[in-house]
């Protein structure tokens, strides 16, 4: 089969034919279990080609990761800006979130998951509530997700055992599925509303089911303050006593953290998520302290956080704001350089949740972007990841392929304009209902 309409349904092996891969024209062969099986000479060989994409003038590079995301947000988009994360939170997200239904979040994780293939990401990390509805969209979509159910107590013992329940009652939900694309995590929200209690269930869950700890941590100067004020601790000390620092947890932000906690990290095998355009539209007054985790060894990978407080899900931007205010906030030029950054949004995005290398690489995953080599962004054509960082958004993406199956072939996306309409709807719905209640 050569390129048609049938390329999103088409099954079998998969030849990219003639892409760009550091600065050579090389065929991409993958076998039909969406593996790469060959790169360069002999790939054609490796397989009995089933369907061929040209990829011609197109940079092939690994599918991004995003490490962070509240996915379903992108109902919030622009729903309240320019506030400081305790405000915004308090006074806007939260009594919004308060009127969420499970549609709302099936309808705004699709239009995330739409987003996130149209600008080249793979897979993500989610952390929000009626994530049963979310895994539905994700499985939908054919993207990969690391789906936590946001667990926040408050301290109310009630509240605590209910947030149990949903953790396991998603943990199963997720294993009934059986689907290798879409896993779980446990997602205590911060040190700032959840219990010692319900954090250490959270880490002993964790450890029990196999699974990863997705949380916020040391996103502003007050969760340090407060935590030391109620506790004698600082936020990453705290999480490490209830067990929650492990090689499988993902902590989002890290902001404040100061040289010691960058090195338990490391120790423990964390990954830090950056969230660079989040920080600063939130103001939270100071950058992640990338050359302090790099030093003591630990995984740094990239995140948007959600579209309230982003607005939107461009890992290309993402690059391009970590390494721009890496720069200026450590007052170093050569502070995360271009290939850095895009190990971060790659490689180091596919450590940390466990999806494979994040690299083009024989036996990897066939999770891989094309990007348009002719776009303005991509001209000249100096250094391939100077471009895809400084001057690349992920309009330049043409097509995307997770697993070997093809989401997006030349910018379509089928059923984008259902999307569209059944999140617009849904966003639209959410306030008017939230409007009636007040
Ligand atoms: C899952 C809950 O987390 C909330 N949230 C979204 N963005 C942030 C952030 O930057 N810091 C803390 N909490 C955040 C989201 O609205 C859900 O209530
Ligand atoms: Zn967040």
């Amino acid at each position: 089969m050569t390129e048609s309409d049938d390329i999103f349904t088409a099954r079998g092996s998969v030849l990219i034919a003639g892409a760009i891969i550091d600065g050579s024209t090389v065929d991409i062969a993958i076998d039909e279990t969406g593996t790469i099986a060959g790169i360069g000479e002999g790939a054609r060989e490796a397989i009995d080609v089933d369907i061929i994409i040209d990829g011609s003038e197109r940079l092939a590079v690994p599918g991004l990761v995003n490490t962070h995301t509240h996915a379903a947000m992108s109902l919030l988009r622009g729903y309240a800006d320019d506030m400081l994360l305790q405000d915004w939170l308090s006074q806007k997200i939260w009594p919004l979130e308060a009127h969420l239904s499970g549609d709302d979040v099936y309808w705004g994780t699709k239009l995330a998951c739409l987003e996130m293939i149209k600008s080249g990401t793979v897979a993500f990390n989610d952390m929000y509530f009626f994530m049963d509805r979310a895994a539905e969209a994700v499985d939908e979509m054919g993207i990969r997700a690391t789906l936590a159910y946001g667990f926040i107590d408050l301290s109310i013992p009630e509240k605590r055992e209910a947030e149990i329940k949903a953790t396991e009652s998603l943990a199963r939900h997720i294993q009934s599925l059986d689907n290798p694309r879409i896993r779980t995590a446990v997602g205590p929200h911060s040190v700032y509303t959840v219990s010692l209690e319900g954090l250490r269930w959270c880490a002993e869950f964790a450890k029990e089911q196999g699974i990863g700890i997705h949380v916020h941590l040391a996103e502003t100067e007050k969760e340090v303050v407060d935590c030391v004020a109620q506790t004698g601790k600082r936020p990453a000390a705290l999480l490490d006593e209830c067990g929650c620092l492990t090689p499988r947890t993902v902590a989002a932000h890290c902001c404040w953290l100061d040289e010691a906690e960058c090195r338990l990290l490391a120790e423990r095998g964390v990954s830090a998520s950056h969230n660079p355009a989040s920080n600063m539209k939130l103001a939270v007054n100071r950058a992640m302290p990338y050359h302090w985790l790099k030093q003591a060894g630990a995984n740094v990978c990239l995140g948007t956080d959600g579209c309230s407080s982003n607005n939107n899900l461009d890992m290309f931007e993402e690059m391009k704001f970590a390494a721009l205010l890496q720069k200026f906030a450590w007052n170093s030029p050569t502070l995360l350089p271009a290939g850095e950054a895009v190990t971060m949004a790659t490689a180091a995005g596919a450590r940390a949740l466990g999806t494979g290398p994040g690299t083009l690489t024989v036996g990897a995953p066939a999770d891989i972007v094309l990007v348009d080599a002719r776009a303005v962004c991509n001209t000249p054509l100096y250094h391939a990841d100077s471009n895809l960082v400084y001057a690349c958004n992920g309009d330049a993406v043409m097509t995307v392929l997770c697993q070997g199956r093809v989401l997006m072939h030349e910018r379509t996306v089928p059923g984008e304009e259902e999307i569209l309409e059944g999140a617009a709807a849904a966003a639209r719905s959410l306030v008017g209902r939230a409007r009636q209640a007040s």
